[in-house]
């Protein structure tokens, strides 16, 4: 073993002694990660001392792979030459990336998806107009630029790189997400299954089936370094509208002993809550709670840098968690999770009992009920039956505030009672308005209760102040996070759209037809004005991509262009109506 070696794994169990000491404030597993990925975080933190701050992306560093063996790059990286502050100057670091590494690009290569037809048979019959007809098409063909499979040298030695080889090809979001992401998956499939795309669609479930197989559950992406957390689960879903449009039941049949395993990863251990609400009745709840209590490895220089005003390692540790929590609930970063909205340092995910995620899991034990009735398997679905009105009535007895005809997040403060069951109060739900407070609007279930009608929830979504003129805006604070005013994310906007028409109402209907139209004229029109497709759109203005955050706002991209072919499945586009802002 060489000497680099044997120095990282001293650190790492370094770090683990430093861990034990901060038990009390960072509770919860870390799943360690590889060396390689440790080795790439160096990399990545020397070459922003050496290249600084302007254009540098530090997911980059993470996303290279190796052209020798571990030991002898560590070695010769550790033999790179440090001037001030160790910095390595830009002509070593240079000949250092360009010998030993390999570009982000060559894990994954180009492959045409086996089902694309330019214009299929059947293809999104209710857009007459022509001008829409053609963008229409052109969103389509994307898939071909965003088509990969994982080269024959990844699977041959898979050790040298930080992708995961999955076995299928793969629909990508874009630009610096290279990689197979879990819940953009469910949007991509969506417009895939617009566009009889059935052959893909399913390839994609398998790949995510076979991760919860040698994981346990859905990993946020195809990465090494995204081992730690899961992202809003939405497989169960994906196959139920595979099978709706297929009716492969073999597929069904395959996948069922992985959504078991899912739904138990979402349901036991740190990601499990109790809850007593008024009447005292105790309920079982679900948040978000990534494994890991270090940076971010695709985002390790920012995260360090974050949590550098903190006094101690300790604080440190549970702030990283916190955020990478954050990244598990796909809302990285928000004010949603902040106890003070200005201060990223406040990021508190673990300590908040999310609507969405609760409201994914009641979609995820009803879909589960469905699929193994299909497949006979008839204790399975009465069991998660069960599960389901368990669910709904904890979402109906925690969440829901009558008064402001929203479901609200809670906030969890110190349980106290012996058995780490929290007791509801009142004035622990988060009153401000987010855009996932509307998420349980999705799974049919949510408004049978009597006391909560469509009717005002539709009311208090067109005061609440989300509702732009280009979409639906994430929450009311306008804080420079990308999960924050003035973006609004295309999953949203579908979910809410979605979950809209499924009431039945007209109102709702009415109003969920109006939110596709802003949303698809300004998808247009930025596609027109840019060239491309982004990931997120600044809603107050007809025409304008998003932004804010850690990264530059993405083109490509997967699930904006699912978002797009499903509504414009959905709802068609006449023949006399403008496009145009
Ligand atoms: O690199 C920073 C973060 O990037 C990802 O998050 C964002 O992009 C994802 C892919 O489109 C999307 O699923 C997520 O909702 C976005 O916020 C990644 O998922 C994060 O884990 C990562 O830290």
């Amino acid at each position: 073993m060489g000497k680099a070696i044997i120095f990282m794994i001293f650190t790492m169990s370094m770090n683990m002694i430093k861990d034990e000491t901060c038990k009390s404030i960072d509770k919860g597993p870390v799943i360690p990660t590889t060396p390689l990925v440790i080795f790439l975080e160096k990399v990545q933190e020397a070459a922003l001392q050496t290249y600084g701050h302007k254009g540098f992306d530090a997911k980059l560093f993470v996303d290279m792979s190796l052209r020798e063996n571990l030991s002898e790059i560590v070695e010769a990286f550790n033999k790179l030459p440090r001037i001030l502050n160790g910095l390595v100057p830009k002509s070593d670091l240079d000949d250092f990336i360009g010998s030993y590494l390999s570009s982000p690009d060559e894990d994954l290569v180009y492959v045409e998806p086996m089902d694309f037809v330019a214009e299929p048979e059947g293809f999104l019959p209710k857009v007459k107009n022509s001008e829409v007809r053609a963008w229409a098409l052109k969103v389509h063909s994307l898939w071909k630029n965003l088509s990969r499979k994982v080269a024959d040298h990844v699977l041959e030695k898979p050790e040298l790189y930080t992708l995961l080889p999955l076995k299928n090809p793969v629909i990508i979001p874009g630009s610096r997400f290279k990689e197979v992401y879990y819940w953009d998956s469910y949007w991509i499939i969506r417009g895939l299954l617009a566009g009889k795309m059935y052959e893909t669609a399913k390839g994609i479930v398998t790949n995510l089936v076979s991760l919860i197989d040698q994981f346990g559950y859905v990993l946020n992406g195809a990465r090494a370094y995204y081992s730690n957390r899961s992202q809003p689960p939405v497989l169960a879903a994906m196959i139920v509208d595979i099978f709706n449009q297929t009716g492969d039941l073999d597929l069904v049949r395959r996948s069922l002993p992985a959504l078991l395993k899912e739904n138990h990863f979402w349901n036991s251990g740190i990601h499990k809550v109790t809850i007593q609400d008024a009447q005292g009745s105790n309920h079982s709840l679900s948040r978000y709670y990534a494994m890991w209590n270090k940076p971010r490895p695709e985002s390790s220089t920012i995260d360090s840098k974050t949590a550098s005003v903190l006094p101690n390692i300790c604080e440190k540790r549970e702030l990283y968690r916190e955020l990478a929590s954050a990244a598990e609930s796909g809302w990285d970063f928000s004010s949603r999770w902040m106890s003070n909205g200005s201060d990223l340092t406040t990021t508190s995910t673990t300590s908040i009992l999310p609507v969405d995620l609760n409201a994914f899991l009641l979609k995820m034990e009803l879909d589960i009920a469905f699929l193994a009735n299909l497949v006979g398997e008839s204790s399975t679905a009465s069991h998660f039956t069960e599960a389901a009105q368990n669910r709904q009535k904890a979402i109906n007895c925690i969440f829901w505030n009558a008064e402001m005809g929203q479901w609200l997040d809670y906030w969890l403060t110190n349980s106290d009672t012996s058995e780490d069951i929290y007791k509801w109060e009142d004035l622990h739900q988060n009153k401000k308005s987010f855009a996932s407070n509307f998420v349980p609007l999705w799974t049919e279930n949510s408004c049978s209760d009597n006391n909560i009608t469509t009717q005002k929830v539709v009311q208090s979504l067109m005061s609440s102040g989300l509702l732009q003129p280009a979409g639906i805006a994430m929450t009311l604070s306008n804080t420079g996070q990308q999960w924050d005013f003035p973006n609004g994310w295309p999953p949203l906007q579908h979910i809410i759209i979605e979950g809209l028409l499924r009431s039945g109402l007209e109102e709702a209907r009415t109003l969920a037809k109006d939110i596709a139209i802003r949303w698809l004229r300004t998808n247009y029109v930025t596609y027109k004005k840019t060239g491309a497709m982004h990931e997120k759109y600044d809603v107050t203005k007809c025409g304008a991509h998003g932004g804010g955050g850690e990264y530059m706002s993405q083109t490509g991209f997967g699930w904006s262009n699912g978002v797009v072919l499903a509504l414009l499945e959905e709802f068609g586009w006449p023949e006399d109506l403008k496009i145009d802002c």
